[in-house]
């Protein structure tokens, strides 16, 4: 199953807060779409608006046909919208096979499926959530959003913190799911040129506004806006 997703004008913060301020983008059912921008500009923030995590002070979201801004998380997720998040998430006391059993709607990737693509997941399917390397939970917080029969998967800086050859693995794992699910994928990574290569588009936020967007051939050809809007210390 793969959905469109977009949203138009959206309006969102914590509190009082406004991070979000009019940001409207489209990703049809079976894009790629990174999320850009340096840290604070709100990348994370839209993607918690999209689940109903924040404070939605006006704009719409629409999951394929359906409205969905004023639809609670979870019939959110039910509707097939799965959010990773940057923190992971997993059951720490439960086994990897039973975190991943008590995320099953019927529908989505099977457990054995998650332990085709990630087999290093496999062979710790019976030691404990809080058992397992950074790299294995960010496999298992993955696994656990494709077995849930998700139509559009959000993935929050899954590569952080984990070390290069763990980042290839990753980086390979989500490359077959892009390819073999044809999922809409919509990434939020720090790391630009993973990004880039991972996805065909690209938005890039400054101040909770989209402020470059198209593709990520052409981004990776716009010096400018790499500098102006992506490169640290300036
Ligand atoms: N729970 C919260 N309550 C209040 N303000 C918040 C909260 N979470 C984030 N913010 C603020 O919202 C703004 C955008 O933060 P957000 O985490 O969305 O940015 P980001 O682009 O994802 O950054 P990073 O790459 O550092 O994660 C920041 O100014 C941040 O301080």
């Amino acid at each position: 199953m793969s959905i469109g997703i977009g949203a138009e004008n959206l309006v969102a913060g914590y509190g009082p807060t406004v991070v979000l301020d009019g940001l409207s983008f489209q990703a049809p059912a079976g894009a790629t779409l990174a999320i850009l921008g340096r840290n604070g500009v709100g990348k994370t923030t839209l993607l918690c608006t999209l689940m109903g995590l924040t404070n939605l002070r006006g704009g719409q979201i629409k999951l394929g046909d359906r409205s969905i801004e004023k639809l609670p998380t979870h019939e959110r997720v039910h509707a097939g919208l799965c959010y990773v998040p940057q923190e992971r998430r997993i059951f720490p006391s439960l086994s990897v096979a039973e975190n991943l059993a008590v995320s099953v709607i019927p529908g989505g990737w099977t457990t054995e499926a998650v332990f085709d693509l990630f087999p290093s997941l496999a062979a710790r399917r019976n030691n404990a959530g809080n058992q397992l390397s950074g790299g294995e939970q960010q496999m298992l917080a993955v696994g656990r959003a494709l077995v849930g029969n998700p139509g559009v998967l959000l993935l929050d800086e899954p590569m952080e913190g984990l070390a290069p050859i763990i980042v290839e693995t990753l980086f390979e794992a989500l490359a077959r799911i892009r390819d073999e699910s044809g999922l809409t994928i919509l990434l939020v990574e720090q790391k630009v040129d993973l990004a880039m290569d991972f996805a065909r588009d690209a938005i890039v936020l400054d101040r909770g506004k989209i402020v470059w967007q198209g593709t990520c051939a052409a981004l990776k050809n716009d010096e400018e806006a790499q500098h102006n809007y992506l490169s640290v210390g300036v």
